[in-house]
């Protein structure tokens, strides 16, 4: 209705021969066409849209939201926080990326600030505090220091030192950061060059940064923030390099928030897409001989002794890791709320678009009724359910490893490294793509600020790099296969995800037994077939390694890195199908729930198997014949999905304000909220453009005068 042309055209004549003036002086037919705009949005304000798709669902959307929440208390924790957030003025974010760089930092400030004060007014616990951050949706110096700064200290400093930094830490009487990255090493954590060189005479360490490529470059809220980072320098001792270990340092003053003597920092710079990372200060930092005294450094796994001598605990040396593997696996439980609300948006705009289908005048077509639109759609749908079940269960491991670990019990520490590395790369890598992918399935209104897709893709893409680039860490996996593989032979049984691999006899020459389309909804049957590619391109790469008999075997790694990156990945989408199978087997309460999550469940497999068609075929886990069958059953779990579309991106129970997308309002009434935001660009304050005068009033004269002389 907002679609007719005839008004649009006055305003637009009306508009090029009206004076500069500001939004408060709009000509009275543009007042006229936005208040109608207000009204039209005030009347319709109880309309619901999509109640008609809210009516075929064939399942308890409350039940569901228990489901993805995990519990009643949580939904309803949740539900609370974000309500909270949403109505409170100072957490507007409508306008973020029409700010300049210094006001979106300023604004992060204000929030962080305002946060943090109503936490301690309404006494917020930890789960409320995190989720009202959250729910905040601003990246910040926050994050950094309650996600990374604060766990390295928990993780890797003495009780000592625990009990000394965890109080200033928990009532912000300081801010720290996590100073790992160099302008020369991310990646490779070992060939990272800043030194903390013991000097015995006076029972300190001098930090120094001896190569511009040794400057601590990426850390987030270092910029302008952090008053302290725990900071990753190589530890030398009685003239010994010991390598990488954590020292918490000092930046800047308590009283004027100055750089401390010998301390240069600051920002490094704009970073992609408007608003969206901007708000953090990620920063570079270089020491010029900055002297702790010896108990900064974080002292947990080695110590240095006031002589100076070097002492490694009975550890691995591996768990200086600890924070990022930590960090990893939140990740995961992250990369679900990004996906599931991409998928949140594309849906409920895809269930009000349309296009086509009618040539007398009648209704058009959803575009969500298009099959295509279903197939590019529901499988990021059933990903989104995917990935919050296995960070569940990643949760649940990372708890289980570290009780191990308080223990001495460190067997289990290669099979969380293995799967919060590889759960990271693949959940994040198909998030930025989703987010992309939904953008595209919006159509053109998805590229508008407006519809919360860019911004949310802008914040989300570098999830692919922080915390380990996804490759690097997938080679990680691969490493840990081949390792597994090789010691098949002597008899070893592998344990944890990597169990499957014991079947090796079987699954090396097991054949698919489907015969019909419905077969492929027998969990077994995806299973296995899920296990046997995965087994299989394992084995393949282990072979082709090994018969490169010239070579090193880290050559042949090296040569084969493409290929074992593919069986890194096949391996991490066993383990994601497994859990969800696992997740379906569960007692499900509400009516119809199960049978939904089932039928996501089939969907992700089935995908994920269509997709990596040519895996299946080539390692001989299934036929052609099998393969076509798998994509026919596909079609019929899309339309099974359909009547449910909405009411399951619904059980996300996210308000439009964490949304911040006018095309994904839960009611559905987008047209009006699109129009009514393209006005409050700051471009329209004056109706005839800034720049008029100068460039082109003149063009335009120029032109007139020498067309007047032809
Ligand atoms: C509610 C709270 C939520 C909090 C969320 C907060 C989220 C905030 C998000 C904010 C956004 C951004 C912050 C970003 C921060 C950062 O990016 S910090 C910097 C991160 N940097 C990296 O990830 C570097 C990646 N590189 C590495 O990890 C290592 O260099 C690498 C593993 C690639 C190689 O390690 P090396 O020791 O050099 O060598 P290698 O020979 O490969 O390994 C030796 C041995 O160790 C085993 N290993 C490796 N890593 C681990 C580990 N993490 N745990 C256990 N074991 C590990 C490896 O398997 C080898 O074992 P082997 O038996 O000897 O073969
Ligand atoms: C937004 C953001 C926030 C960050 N926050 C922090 C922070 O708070 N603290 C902190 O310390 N760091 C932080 N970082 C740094 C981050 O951890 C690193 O950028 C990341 O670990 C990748 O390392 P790199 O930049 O050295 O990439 P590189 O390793 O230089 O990667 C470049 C390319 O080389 C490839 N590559 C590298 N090694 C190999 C290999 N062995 N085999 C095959 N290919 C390889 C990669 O796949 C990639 O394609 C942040 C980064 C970003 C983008």
């Amino acid at each position: 209705m907002w679609r007719g042309g005839s008004n649009t055209r006055t305003c637009k004549r009306r508009f090029f021969s009206s004076p500069t003036r500001s939004r408060h002086h709009r000509p009275p037919y543009i007042c006229r066409l936005h208040s109608r705009g207000s009204q039209h949005l005030k009347a319709m304000a109880e309309v619901d849209h999509l109640a008609a798709e809210r009516a075929t669902a064939r399942f308890d959307v409350e039940e569901m939201k228990v489901a993805w929440a995990g519990s009643r208390h949580a939904v309803h924790v949740a539900d609370r926080m974000a309500r909270l957030v949403a109505s409170d003025p100072v957490f507007r974010k409508d306008n973020r990326t029409m700010l300049s760089r210094k006001e979106l930092f300023k604004d992060t400030l204000r929030k962080a600030a305002h946060a943090w004060k109503r936490i301690v007014e309404l006494r917020l616990t930890e789960e409320e505090a995190d989720l009202l951050r959250q729910y905040v949706d601003q990246p910040g110096y926050v994050d950094l220091h309650w996600g990374m700064f604060v766990p390295a200290i928990k993780g890797q400093g003495t009780e000592e030192q625990q009990h000394k930094w965890l109080p200033l830490a928990y009532k912000f009487q300081i801010i720290g950061c996590y100073a790992q990255t160099e302008l020369g090493h991310g990646s490779n954590v070992q060939g990272l060059e800043t030194t903390a060189t013991f000097d015995p005479k006076t029972d300190e360490f001098v930090i120094h940064s001896p190569t511009l490529t040794s400057s601590k470059w990426w850390p987030g809220g270092l910029g302008k923030a952090s008053t302290h980072a725990v900071v990753y320098a190589r530890l030398i001792t009685e003239g010994k390099d010991y390598g990488i270990h954590g020292f918490i340092v000092q930046l800047r003053s308590l009283e004027d928030h100055s750089p401390l003597p010998g301390v240069t920092l600051g920002d490094i710079g704009g970073k992609f897409g408007s608003g969206a990372y901007n708000s953090m200060d990620n920063g570079v930092l270089r020491f010029d001989h900055v002297r702790i005294p010896r108990d900064q450094m974080l002292m947990r796994l080695s110590q240095v002794t006031r002589e100076g001598k070097y002492v490694h605990s009975n550890v691995p040396k591996q768990l200086l890791y600890g924070t990022m593997v930590y960090v990893r696996q939140s990740i995961v439980a992250d990369a679900s709320k990004a996906l599931s609300r991409a998928v949140c948006i594309a849906v409920r705009y895809s269930a009000v678009r349309k296009q086509f289908g009618s040539q007398d005048g009648g209704p058009e077509t959803q575009v969500l009724n298009y099959k295509t639109q279903q197939s590019r759609l529901f499988p990021l749908l059933a990903s989104a359910y995917a990935f919050r079940f296995v960070g569940d269960w990643l949760n649940w491991l990372y708890t289980d490893v570290t009780q191990k670990l308080e223990a001495k019990d460190f067997s289990t520490l290669q099979e969380a490294h293995a799967c919060t590395a590889g759960l990271k790369a693949v959940t994040t890598s198909v998030t930025a793509d989703a987010i992309e992918e939904c953008r595209k399935l919006c159509g053109g209104h998805g590229y508008l600020n407006s519809s919360g897709l860019p911004e949310l893709f802008a914040v989300y893409v570098p999830a692919c790099t922080y915390e380990g680039d996804n490759v690097v860490l997938l080679l990680q996996v691969a490493r840990i296969l081949m390792k597994t593989v090789s010691q098949l032979a002597s008899g070893k049984q592998p344990v944890g995800t990597m169990a499957y691999m014991g079947k090796v006899q079987y699954l090396m020459q097991c054949k698919s037994a489907v015969s019909s389309a419905e077969d492929w909804l027998n969990p077994d049957a995806i299973q296995e077939a899920f296990e046997a590619r995965a087994l299989r391109m394992a084995v393949n790469c282990a072979q082709n390694i090994s018969q490169a008999a010239s070579q090193e075997e880290a050559a042949g790694f090296y040569e084969r890195s493409p290929d074992l990156l593919e069986a890194a990945v096949a391996h991490i989408q066993l383990i994601i199908v497994t859990k969800f199978i696992e997740k379906v087997h569960q007692e499900i309460p509400g009516h119809g729930v199960k049978e939904q999550l089932q039928a996501l469940c089939n969907v992700y497999a089935l995908y994920i198997l269509h997709k990596h068609l040519g895996d299946f075929l080539a390692t001989g886990c299934i036929t052609p014949r099998q393969g076509a069958l798998a994509n026919e059953q596909l079609g019929k779990l899309y339309a099974q999905v359909r009547p449910n579309a909405v009411a399951l991106v619904d059980a996300f129970n996210y308000t439009d304000h964490y949304l911040g997308s006018v095309l994904g309002r839960y009611d559905g009434d987008v047209y009006p909220a699109l129009y009514e935001e393209a006005w409050k660009d700051p471009l329209n304050e004056t109706v005839v453009p800034e720049g008029y005068h100068e460039y082109l009033r003149p063009l335009i004269k120029q032109q007139q005068l020498k067309l007047s002389r032809l």
